[in-house]
């Protein structure tokens, strides 16, 4: 057993000054606290009183990190009772300020595993180190070329990692005991970094091609040999490499890309909550995706897959759905498509003006489209014009700016429902205050993929399925209705925030019955909702001497 300071020193032993009298004698910590025993309760309020007196966002996040570095206990008892306040400060937006001054503000790696192109031959041992013999069930992993929209950061997007992770134990229970962060330190192109004297990790050129996806491969077969129970989400890969690296893993391992599949659920559940307000069919809907890059491919090919479940032919549900990125609208003569927008492409006869077709604003008019999803990175790009004219041809507009951190959203739910006099129906990515318009409160669901990929990946680790198929994904985007009444006005498109931990059971649930429905459990499961029970880690102290 761990004593003094190694005790003091150890996040997921430590208890600070709630260590009994007892414990401080059998731990050898007898005069190493002050005198006086907290209860956890008392060391969360008191943390939260310091809290509150930081003055910026980064430096509420710097003191919940320092939390969360000496006591994992008290991070997640604290960030427990403070879900919606803390999770725009511990995640999206202010870990993208967070991840843009890592160096600067660097002062933990956080048990994270830092694993570097140049040295392959050490990716085996550096997972054993960072492990310490623990036994890891699920890994967060980047090589952050795509930090959110605010693009590649190098070794500094450890930080999305770590910052994924703490969503999955506040909202899903994951025990943080049985998580690891990973980063793939493959270079960087930012020269910022590259010619920043603080930067930390590898100074060159991102490595890409053969080498690049060979240690990713070496990666994939020492996590999955080391720790036989993982369920592996990749996050934030750049658009050349995600599709990629998911294709080749998913049918093998229980593997995950939270940017194209996690942004895939949400945006189709809160589809399916804005039709369910609407009272539209999803099947009559003209779906335009404005930035078709991972998370915009991603999500155009879950809304696809939906309109074939709902009776359409693969041609029928084809002709439903336009891709904007930087060319305009995406047609099949192109030859710089990426193999995600391919399919979607459209046929220049179809247009009498197909040239002219090369903005976002051109494209609304010529299509017309009843949704708008944006993806784009482009902050502001829903312009006052292009709404009015969307929403000229559509009663019940849903338009959802996804794009993170805040800046890079494509506009305000504010702007939104103004310019439509309340009738878009509106999500965004970053959390969005209610709007009040017309004597109406507009309560606005925030479509990112936090609200998502818990609830999923905790399905996953509980049925212990071998693979996460799209039967489990589509499950996982139902789950999600109903929990909002979509008769009250202002209503949302989907649960809050506020319910997270509770509709992460449900997404669980669903999930993972249909991992076992398709008999994808690698063991018998005897009672499902004992499995997620047994898997859920709350935070409260245990006595280190029994
Ligand atoms: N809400 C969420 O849960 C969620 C999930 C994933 C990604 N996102 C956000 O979506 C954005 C894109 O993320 P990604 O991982 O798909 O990145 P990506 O780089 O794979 O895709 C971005 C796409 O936008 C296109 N683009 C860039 N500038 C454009 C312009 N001026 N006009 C049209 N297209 C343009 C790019 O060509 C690319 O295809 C980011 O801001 C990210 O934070 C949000
Ligand atoms: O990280 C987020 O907030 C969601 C998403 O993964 C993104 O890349 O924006
Ligand atoms: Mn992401």
């Amino acid at each position: 057993m761990k004593k003094s300071h190694d005790v003091l020193n150890d996040p997921f032993l430590n208890k600070g000054t709630a260590f009994t009298l007892e414990e401080r004698a059998k731990l050898g910590l007898t005069g190493l606290l002050p005198a006086c025993v907290q209860t956890l309760e008392e060391q969360s309020n008191q943390a939260y009183a310091q809290y509150q007196k930081k003055d910026s966002n980064i430096e509420k996040r710097h003191f919940l990190m320092e939390i969360f570095n000496t006591n994992r206990t008290l991070f997640y008892a604290l960030f427990s009772r403070h879900v919606v306040e803390f999770m725009p400060i511990v995640y999206d937006p202010t870990i993208a300020e967070s991840i843009e001054r890592y160096d600067e503000l660097f002062v933990d790696p956080q048990y994270a595993a830092y694993l570097s192109i140049n040295e392959p031959e050490n990716i085996e041992a550096t997972l054993k180190n960072a492990a310490n013999g623990r036994d890891i069930k699920l890994i967060v992993a980047t090589d952050a070329e795509g930090i959110l929209g605010i693009g590649d950061w190098g070794v500094n997007g450890v930080d999305i990692s770590v910052g994924k992770l703490m969503v999955y134990t506040a909202a899903a229970g994951i025990d943080p005991n049985s998580v690891l962060p990973v980063v793939l330190d493959v270079g960087t192109n930012r020269d910022q970094l590259l010619n920043d004297p603080l930067y930390l990790g590898n100074r060159h050129q991102r490595v890409r091609g053969d080498q690049y996806y060979q240690f990713v491969d070496q990666f994939v077969q020492k996590a999955e040999a080391l720790f036989p129970k993982l369920y592996l989400h990749w996050e934030d890969f750049g658009r050349s490499n995600a599709a990629n690296i998911l294709n080749k893993y998913r049918d093998k391992i229980a593997t995950f890309n939270d940017d194209i599949q996690g942004t895939g659920i949400i945006t189709l559940a809160g589809i399916l909550g804005a039709l369910n307000i609407s009272k539209q069919n999803i099947t009559d809907q003209t779906y335009m995706c404005f930035g078709a890059g991972s998370a915009g491919a991603g999500i155009t090919t879950r809304i696809y897959q939906e309109m074939l479940q709902h009776g359409l032919s693969e041609k029928e549900a084809r002709a439903k759905f336009y891709m904007v990125d930087v060319q305009g609208l995406l047609f099949d003569d192109m030859d710089d498509l990426t193999p995600e927008q391919r399919p979607f492409a459209r046929s220049r006869a179809e247009f009498a003006n197909s040239h002219e077709l090369t903005s976002l604003e051109a494209a609304i008019k010529a299509v017309h489209p009843t949704i708008l999803v944006g993806t784009s990175t482009c902050g502001g790009a829903f312009t006052e014009t292009l709404i009015k004219e969307m929403a000229a041809h559509t009663e019940r507009p849903i338009i959802f700016p996804l794009s993170n951190p805040t800046e890079l959203a494509e506009a305000t739910a504010k702007d939104l429902l103004t310019w439509t006099d309340g009738r878009a129906l509106v999500a965004t990515g970053i959390p969005t205050d209610p709007v009040e318009l017309n004597g109406v409160t507009y309560e606005i669901g925030q479509a990112n993929n936090a609200l998502i990929y818990p609830g999923l990946g905790l399905g996953v680790l509980a049925s212990q399925a071998r693979i996460l198929n799209d039967t489990m994904i589509s499950k996982a985007a139902h789950s999600l209705g109903g929990l909002v009444d979509p008769s009250k006005a202002g209503a949302a498109v989907l649960p809050p925030v506020s319910k997270l931990v509770e509709f992460s059971r449900t997404v669980a649930k669903g999930v993972a019955q249909s991992a076992v429905d398709q008999k994808l459990n690698k063991h018998p499961i005897a009672d499902l909702d004992n499995a997620i029970d047994e898997l859920k880690w709350i935070p409260e102290y245990q006595d280190l001497t029994k």
